[in-house]
């Protein structure tokens, strides 16, 4: 069969959606959309679903290159974990006691989580004067709404903000690395507001924020939730079929694949991230407001890296600041059978090459300096084409700017991606939010 009939609906049902991209957005929307009647067809570029999640094999363990950690105040994630009986495991490194530090000279120091921080209460006030006035900037994050003050806080950078904060040195150090790590970018490329909103939604606490960054992943890795998710979609599903074209015509859609193969329906679900829309062919054009979004790209290039060392070291987290070092955060996950296993994350390929072990083993050094690196990975997210990037991360002016852009649908297409969703933009639970939204539009559009 060609493939404009594989992609031709003739069984009974309400009608036949097209989604591009099985990412969590693209998988979300295929299984709702397959269990209220509708036919699915999900077009994915790549050779396997989970877009920016990506559970595989590191020395020896399966382990998540992509998005990993989640938290029950993610409501979306949590949801799903619950209804599919998900466990979850536990990485040590982001509340561990041992924590080596380089300053900004560049000199390393070796402290104790409850020196620095005795008590949680401790914690929180760094974070509150990093954001003080967090509730009256932000009462509502989870709101759509733009509202004046949230405005501000995203014309300037996070740099901006660390630069006049009242902090002392091991509070600015450790500010900026969680910032510069959880912003994927150099503080001065990052909007104010992006944090502080994940900040909001953390219940305006410093310790919730961190337990939530880094530190509760999926028992079996994303991959074993999306598959459930997934397996509950009766979705006819193309794994290497980059899309090229997006033509709507009177009474449906057309999308083109990159070998000129044709499937029709009669809406489509745009499940492809803000950085790569920019290549794909839309007729009529995307909206200017869109189309300039991914055009000038968000600001999430870091980097994220598994090590294994030689040898046995007791947990740790590892801070260096600043966006010019190679590694600013490393995670202490897990220490057995004579080798340790770090994730470490970086401001971008700039400042270090993730798959050289060497200039690895040189930046490992800074924190441990008997250190032997055996082997190291991260994904190119930034190089593959069908991310350009890692998770969302707003330069400034985007954490509000785009959002209505990115949200709103254009005729027959609706637009689904965590790059802008509501809640946990940026995050696993915010691409389900979206998959789940852009499944009721098109619902509401059909079922006329
Ligand atoms: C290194 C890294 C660490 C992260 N850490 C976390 C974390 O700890 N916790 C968390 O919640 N989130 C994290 N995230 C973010 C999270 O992974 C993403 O926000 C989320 O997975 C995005 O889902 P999505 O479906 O919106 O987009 P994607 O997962 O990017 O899915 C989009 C899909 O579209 C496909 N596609 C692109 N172009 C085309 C085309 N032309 N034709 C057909 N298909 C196409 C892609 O191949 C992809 O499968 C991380 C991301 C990265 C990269």
């Amino acid at each position: 069969a060609s493939t404009a009939e594989a992609g031709e609906y003739k069984g009974k049902s309400k009608g036949h959606v097209i989604v591009i991209g099985g990412g969590f957005a693209g998988c979300t929307a295929s299984r709702e959309l397959s269990r209220s009647g509708y036919k699915v067809t999900l077009l994915e570029a790549r050779n396997r679903l989970g877009g920016r999640t990506f559970t595989s094999k590191f020395a020896g363990e399966m382990v998540d290159m992509g998005g990993t950690w989640v938290h029950w105040s993610q409501p979306h994630v949590w949801s799903e974990i619950r209804r599919y009986g998900m466990e979850l495991d536990e990485t040590v490194g982001a509340v561990a006691e041992n924590v080596i530090y380089i300053d900004y000279d560049g000199k390393r120091h070796e402290a104790k989580w409850s020196d620095i921080w005795p008590t949680a209460e401790d914690h929180d006030k760094v974070w509150r004067k990093y954001y003080p006035d967090a509730y009256e900037m932000m009462p509502f994050p989870s709101m759509p709404f733009q509202d004046l003050k949230w405005i501000e806080t995203d014309n300037i950078t996070m740099q901006e903000k660390l630069d006049t904060a009242d902090l002392s040195e091991i509070e600015k150090i450790y500010i900026d690395c969680y910032h510069s790590t959880c912003g994927a970018n150099a503080m001065d490329q990052v909007s104010y507001a992006y944090i502080l909103r994940w900040y909001a939604h953390a219940g305006y606490s410093g310790t919730c924020i961190n337990d939530l960054g880094l530190r509760f992943k999926i028992k079996g890795g994303t991959k074993a939730l999306l598959e459930k998710i997934i397996g509950d979609a009766n979705a006819d599903i193309h794994l290497s079929t980059p899309v090229r074209k997006v033509t709507q015509t009177k009474n449906g859609v057309e999308v083109l694949t990159d070998t000129d193969k044709k499937f029709t329906a009669d809406a489509v679900v745009c499940a492809m991230p803000q950085n790569v829309l920019r290549d794909v062919e839309f007729s009529p054009a995307l909206p200017a407001g869109k189309l300039k979004a991914s055009e000038d790209t968000h600001a999430g290039s870091g980097t994220k890296l598994h090590v294994q060392l030689e040898g046995e070291y007791e947990a740790f987290g590892g801070w260096a600041p600043g966006g010019d070092v190679p590694i600013n955060y490393v995670l202490w996950d897990s220490a057995k059978n004579g080798h340790t296993h770090l994730i470490c994350f970086g401001p971008g390929t700039d400042t270090l090459d993730m798959n050289d072990t060497e200039a690895v083993q040189k930046a490992i050094e800074t924190f441990l300096p008997d250190a032997k690196v055996i082997q190291a990975f991260g994904y190119g997210w930034n190089d593959d084409p069908y991310s350009q990037g890692v998770w969302f991360s707003p330069r400034p002016g985007q954490a509000y700017g785009i959002l209505e852009d990115m949200q709103s649908s254009h005729g027959r297409i609706h637009f689904a991606s965590g790059d802008w969703a509501n809640s946990w933009r940026g995050f696993i639970d915010g691409a389900i939010e979206q998959g789940l939204v852009a499944a009721d539009k098109v619902r509401d559009q059909l079922k006329g």
